[in-house]
């Protein structure tokens, strides 16, 4: 699932729960659907973070539900909709951004990542390519070939290097959540 709330300075936070690595189970894609919704047509609502429980941001596709039929809203509308949400909305990054949750905050306008964090697409390791957008908002963001070098490998890269390659906005040590609030905050509002 995913949880919506509104913080001081009209701030939606959507936080996806789903234990342990917070994976893109059905009920976690049906609760980003929801809650997006809800932060678009919120009027008090100017910026939207999108964050992780226990700071993990996202493991990708939930690999439990990899043996059953495809059920809930699929991945690739699902982002298209947060990029095209007109208020700015980023990504904060804790722990790990992989596979599909990479894809997720590809999908966001803004990506803070905390020092620790590891952003990676592990697709290739599962026989898979990235399937949600990976493959096009990545060489966009970074080029074609640090793109092509992260999708054929699979490798999972520091937030440092993430900010080197221009797929993270910012790098903190402290909250990344809090960090991402600061940051849309200052967004809000701008062309
Ligand atoms: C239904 C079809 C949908 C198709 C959609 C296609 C689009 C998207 C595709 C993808 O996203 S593919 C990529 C999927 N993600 C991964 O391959 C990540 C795999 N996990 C890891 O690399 C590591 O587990 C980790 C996240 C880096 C964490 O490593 P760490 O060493 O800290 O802990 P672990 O012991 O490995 O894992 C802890 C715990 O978490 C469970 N887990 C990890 N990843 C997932 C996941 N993606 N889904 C569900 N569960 C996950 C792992 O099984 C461990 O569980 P327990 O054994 O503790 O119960």
């Amino acid at each position: 699932m995913a949880t919506y709330s509104r913080l001081p300075g009209s701030v939606a936070l959507i936080t996806l729960q789903n234990p342990p690595v917070n994976a893109l189970s059905a009920a976690v894609r049906q609760g980003i659907v929801d809650t997006v919704q809800r932060a678009l047509k919120d009027p008090k609502v100017t910026s939207v973070v999108i964050c992780g429980q226990n700071g993990k941001f996202c493991g990708g596709a939930d690999i439990r539900e990899f043996a059953g039929p495809m059920l809930g809203p699929p991945l690739v509308p699902m982002i298209h909709a947060i990029e095209a949400v007109d208020k700015p909305v980023a990504a904060a990054i804790e722990g790990v951004a992989l596979g599909g949750g990479l894809e997720l905050a590809l999908g966001c306008h803004y990506r803070i990542a905390h020092s620790k964090a590891l952003l990676g697409l592990p697709e290739v390791t599962l026989g898979l390519l990235p399937g949600a957008g990976g493959t096009q908002r990545l060489p966009r963001l970074i080029g074609l070939t640090a793109a092509l070098d992260l999708i054929t490998t699979g490798r999972h890269i520091s937030a440092a290097e993430a900010l080197k390659l221009g797929i993270v906005d910012q790098v903190t040590d402290s909250n990344a959540v809090d960090q991402a609030v600061e940051f849309v905050r200052s967004v809000a509002g701008r062309s």
